[in-house]
């Protein structure tokens, strides 16, 4: 049976040190995937732990460093469709069209479930992957939904520009996008990070602490 407890809300760490660079533009898959990454159920190998959320949020700059930290790869759904496409998702969406877009988004997540280490989706994956997150939430599974407010997302997505007369204005659209995902982020989230306040390097600590057994 698929158990969907009510997500815990991390609240930030007190103190944390400098945050590194984040890390920009990752491989669809990062290196090394030894060590404690290999989460195995009788249904095979699965994910220590998924990112997800709204643009901005983090999942692949905490991503990478959270699994640097656990010694495991990243993979990046995002990534990995730029990988195979041989462009920039935003080029591959544009191009092939949303529908076909999530075809290709919906088999990179499945293949991304069933292999170890930390995984961030890209932050429209969570509407077609809920019942897949599900499945992998009752094997154990941890998902971390990584929140961001409209003020703090924005500039990081690079959309704080004044407001365009004749194409409308991004921040409204983001606006509109993240209210129509957010409930989908909360099903299916174990926890949930607000990372609107939080350096990246608090960010990476509060996502160790969401994971089971964890002592934070
Ligand atoms: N906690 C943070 N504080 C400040 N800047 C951050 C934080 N987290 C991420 N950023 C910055 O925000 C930008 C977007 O981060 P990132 O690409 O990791 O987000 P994302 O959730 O993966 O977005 P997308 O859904 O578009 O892939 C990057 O420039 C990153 O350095
Ligand atoms: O918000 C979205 O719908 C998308 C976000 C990106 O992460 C990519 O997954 C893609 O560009 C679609
Ligand atoms: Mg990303």
């Amino acid at each position: 049976m698929t158990s969907t407890p009510e997500p815990e809300r991390a609240s930030g760490p007190a103190a944390t040190t400098a945050p590194g660079e984040p890390a920009r533009g990752p491989a669809a898959t990062t290196a090394p995937a030894s060590g404690p990454g290999a989460a195995t159920t009788s249904a095979g190998p699965q994910p220590l732990l998924v990112l997800v959320g709204p643009p901005g949020s983090g999942k692949s700059t905490a991503g990478a460093l959270v699994a640097e930290r656990l010694g495991v790869a990243l993979t990046d759904t995002d990534a990995v469709l730029a990988e195979r496409a041989r462009r920039g998702v935003g080029e591959l969406f544009i191009d092939v069209g949303e529908e076909r877009f999530r075809e290709l988004e919906d088999a990179a997540v499945t293949e991304a479930l069933a292999a170890p280490g930390v995984l961030a989706l890209g932050s429209g994956a969570v509407e077609h992957a809920a019942s897949s997150l599900g499945r992998y939430r009752a094997d154990g599974g941890t998902v971390v939904f990584l929140d961001v407010s409209l003020a703090a997302g924005m500039p990081r997505v690079g959309l704080n520009a004044p407001r365009s007369v004749t194409l409308g204005s991004p921040r409204a659209l983001f606006s509109s996008m993240a209210a129509q995902r957010r409930p989908a982020y909360e099903s299916v989230a174990s926890a949930v990070v607000d990372t609107s306040d939080l350096t990246v390097e608090q960010v990476v600590e509060a996502v160790l602490a969401a994971l089971p057994g964890s002592r934070g």
